[in-house]
C-alpha cells in the first residue's frame, strides 16, 4: 500500500516497545508441587490415581528423556500405563533403557495429566485415592448437592450399551446401539459420567456446561456430533457420534512421533477451523490436546473432530477468566497468571503443532511446577533435529502461536491465513471475533489516534492484508465496497449458535453502534481491525512503525499543545500532563514525536498513563 523511503534504525536506539513483560508467578525455589499457591489434592485417575504409580510415571518420563532411541522407540512405561487399546502406547518387549548416558532435550508425548487444580475443583477436599467414594444418591444426601440435570431418564429403553472405547478422568465412553425405531442397530458413542464423581458444585456445573456447549455447538464439521443427554440416579449419559479412527495422540505415536509438514497442515487446518468457530461463539475449550481430537475413521485422510468440552466455558468478548484449568503440558502462561480468554486455546494449539512437527514437547519437566515454570519462562528449542530441516514458514507459524503475550499471539482465524497454511486449504476462513474487539476500540478512539492507525494500515504487507481481505469479505460489503453495522450483524447471525446468547456477543456489538450512521471502506477497516500488539511482535515492526510515522507526518501530523493531547486522550485532570506527555511532542515544531506516535497507536488510557507516571 504505502510507499516508504526511510531506513529503519537499529532497535536499541528506539526502545518504544510499550508492552509489559509478563512476570512469572512461578519462581525457582518456590514449593515444587504448588507453585501458584493452589489447594491441590494429588493424583489423577488417568495416572491410575495412585501416587506411587504417578511417581513411577514421572521417573519413566525421565527414562524417556535419556533414551538414545529418541523419540518414539523409547519404551516409556508411561505409555504402557495408558495402553488400553493402542499398540503404539505399549512398551517394546524386554527393552530396558540405559540411564544417564545420553541427554535428549525432550521426552516424547504421552497422555497429558490434568492440572492438579482441576482435580481440586472437581473433588473439593475429597482425595480420589481415599476410601471408596459413596454412590451418587448417598453423596447427594450427605452434601445436599443437586444432581438432577433435567435430562431425559430413559437411556436404557432407547440404547443398548456395548464395549468401552475410551476412558478419561471424568468418565468412560462406550459404544451403544439404538434398540428400536428407524435407527435400530445404528451405533453411537456414549460418555458415561458417574454422579458419584461429582462431589462439588463446580463438578456438577462443569457437566451441565459440557452438555450445554455440545448442544449449542454441534453441527460444525470438525466438532463431535451431539445427539442427546440422559441421566438416571447413578450417571449422566452423553450420546454422540461414534468416532472409530482413534485419538490424534495415538496417530502421532503410531507415526513415530512426526508428521510431514503436509500432513501436519491438514491436521492443523481442521483444529484451527473448529477452534476459531468456538471462539466466535464465545466458547473457550480450555483442554485442547491430542487426546481430545478423534478421527472419524481409520482412513489416512479421515476427518478430525474436537471432543471433550468438560472444562469449556463461555467467555464474553471483553471478559477474562481466572480459574486454572487444563492439562499441564498444554496450558498457556496467562492461564497460570489467572487472566485469560480464547487466546489460551491458541497456545495449546501451538503446543500440538510443535509436537506434530518434531515429535517432542516444547515445555517439559518432571513435576507440574517444573512444567509451569517452563511454560512461563522458557523458550522452546528450534535448533534440535528435525527443526533445521523444516520450512521457515512452519517455524514462524509455531512461534507465533507460542508467543507468551496473548495480545501478540495469532488468533485461530489468523493462523489459518498464515503463509504456512493459507495456500494448502480451501477451507473458508471463519469470521474472527478479534475484528470486533479491535473495531470497538477504534470507534472509541480520538481522531488523532484514528489518523495514526490509518497511517499504520498503509504499511501493511500482503501477509497481513490476506487475512484482512478474508475478514472484510465475510462481512459482505455492499457493491461499493463498504460495510455497515447491518452487514456486521447479519454476518454474525449467519454464523450464530445459541452459545452466542450466553457469551453476550450481540450486547458487545452495541458498542459499534456509531457505525449505524455511516459505512466503512476497506482502507478504514484495515486501520480499525489491525492489532498494534500483533504487529509489534513481527521482526519487521520497526519498518512498519517508521514508515507509518513518515506517512503520518506528511498527512496527519500537526502542531499540538500538550493540553490538547491530554484532552484527545481523555486524561483526567489529576494527571500531571506536562510531565507525562513531554516526550510525546517534537520540540522543533510542536508536532507528535515518534515515541508519541507509537504510544498513540496503542491507545493509551489515562489509567495506564497514571500508572506509568
Ligand atoms: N465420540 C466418541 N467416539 C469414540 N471414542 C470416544 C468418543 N468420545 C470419547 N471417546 C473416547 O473416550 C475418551 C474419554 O472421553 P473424554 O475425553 O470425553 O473423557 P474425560 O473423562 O472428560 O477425559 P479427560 O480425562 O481428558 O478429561 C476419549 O479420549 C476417547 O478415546
Ligand atoms: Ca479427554
Ligand atoms: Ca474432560
Amino acid at each position: 500500500m504505502g510507499v516508504c523511503t526511510s531506513k529503519p534504525r537499529p532497535s536499541s536506539e528506539h526502545n518504544f516497545h510499550s508492552s509489559e513483560e509478563i512476570k512469572p508467578s512461578v519462581v525457582p525455589g518456590q514449593d515444587e508441587d504448588n507453585p501458584v499457591g493452589l489447594k491441590t489434592n494429588g493424583g489423577n485417575a488417568r495416572d491410575s490415581g495412585n501416587l506411587g504409580e504417578k511417581k513411577k510415571n514421572e521417573e519413566n518420563h525421565e527414562v524417556g528423556k535419556k533414551s538414545p532411541f529418541f523419540p518414539f522407540y523409547s519404551p516409556s512405561p508411561a505409555h504402557y500405563l495408558f495402553s488400553k487399546k493402542s499398540p503404539a502406547r505399549s512398551p517394546a518387549p524386554g527393552s530396558g533403557t540405559p540411564r544417564r548416558f545420553f541427554k535428549k532435550p525432550f521426552p516424547p508425548p504421552s497422555p497429558a495429566k490434568h492440572i492438579k487444580a482441576v482435580l481440586a475443583r472437581r473433588h473439593g477436599s475429597v482425595k480420589p485415592n481415599e476410601a471408596a467414594i459413596p454412590e451418587g444418591k448417598e453423596v447427594a444426601e450427605k452434601t445436599g448437592l443437586d444432581k438432577s440435570f433435567g435430562f431425559s431418564k430413559n437411556f436404557y429403553s432407547k440404547y443398548e450399551l456395548g464395549e468401552e472405547v475410551g476412558r478419561g478422568h471424568f468418565g468412560y465412553t462406550c459404544k451403544a446401539k439404538f434398540k428400536k425405531g428407524e435407527l435400530k442397530g445404528q451405533e453411537v458413542a456414549v460418555k458415561v459420567i458417574p454422579k458419584a464423581k461429582m462431589t462439588t458444585a463446580i463438578a456438577i456445573e462443569d457437566v451441565r456446561k459440557e452438555v450445554k456447549i455440545l448442544r449449542a455447538l454441534t453441527g460444525h464439521n470438525n466438532l463431535i456430533q451431539f445427539y442427546d443427554a440422559y441421566e438416571d440416579q447413578d450417571n449422566v449419559y452423553i450420546v454422540m457420534e461414534l468416532c472409530e479412527g482413534g485419538e490424534l495422540l495415538d496417530r502421532i505415536l503410531s507415526r513415530g512421533g512426526k508428521y510431514t509438514e503436509e500432513d501436519a497442515k491438514t491436521v492443523m487446518t481442521q483444529i484451527l477451523n473448529v477452534v476459531a468457530f468456538c471462539h466466535l461463539q464465545g466458547v473457550v475449550h480450555r483442554d485442547l490436546k491430542p487426546e481430545n481430537f478423534l478421527f472419524t475413521s481409520k482412513e489416512e485422510n479421515s476427518t478430525l473432530k474436537a471432543i471433550d468440552f468438560g472444562l469449556s466455558d463461555f467467555v464474553k468478548p471483553d471478559e477474562r477468566l481466572n480459574d486454572i484449568v487444563g492439562s499441564a503440558y498444554y496450558v498457556a502462561p496467562e492461564v497460570l497468571h489467572r487472566a485469560y480468554s480464547t487466546e489460551a486455546d491458541v497456545w495449546s494449539i501451538g503446543v500440538i503443532a510443535y509436537i506434530l512437527l518434531c515429535g517432542s514437547r516444547p515445555f517439559w519437566a518432571r513435576t507440574e511446577s517444573g512444567i509451569f515454570r517452563a511454560v512461563v519462562k522458557a523458550e522452546p528449542t528450534y535448533e534440535e533435529p528435525p527443526w533445521p530441516t523444516l520450512s521457515s514458514e512452519a517455524k514462524d507459524f509455531v512461534k507465533r502461536l507460542l508467543n507468551k503475550d496473548p495480545r501478540k499471539r495469532m488468533t485461530a482465524a489468523q493462523a489459518m491465513c498464515h503463509p504456512w497454511l493459507r495456500n494448502t486449504n480451501d477451507v473458508k476462513v471463519p469470521l474472527d471475533i478479534l475484528i470486533f474487539k479491535l473495531m470497538k476500540a477504534y470507534m472509541r478512539s480520538s481522531p488523532l489516534r484514528k489518523a495514526a492507525l490509518r497511517a499504520l494500515s498503509k504499511t501493511l504487507t500482503e501477509d497481513e492484508l490476506f487475512y484482512l481481505k478474508k475478514q472484510f469479505a465475510q462481512l459482505e460489503p455492499s457493491k461499493n465496497g463498504t460495510i455497515s453495522l447491518d452487514n456486521i450483524i447479519s454476518a454474525l447471525k449467519k454464523n450464530a449458535t445459541d452459545a452466542m446468547n450466553e457469551s453476550r456477543i450481540y450486547d458487545f456489538l452495541a458498542s459499534l453502534n456509531a457505525l449505524q450512521y455511516r459505512r466503512m471502506d476497506f482502507e478504514e477497516f484495515c486501520a480499525a481491525a489491525s492489532s498494534v500488539y500483533q504487529l509489534e511482535a513481527l521482526d519487521r515492526w520497526e519498518q512498519h512503525a517508521r514508515c507509518a510515522y513518515e506517512l503520518f507526518d506528511k498527512d496527519g501530523n500537526r502542531t499540538i499543545m500538550i493540553e490538547e493531547l491530554a484532552s484527545e486522550l481523555g486524561l483526567s485532570p489529576s494527571i500531571p500532563v506536562h510531565a507525562v506527555l513531554h516526550d510525546w511532542i517534537r520540540h522543533t515544531d510542536g508536532k507528535l514525536s515518534f515515541l508519541g506516535f507509537v504510544k498513540l497507536l496503542h491507545g493509551v488510557s489515562s489509567r495506564s498513563l497514571a500508572k506509568a507516571h
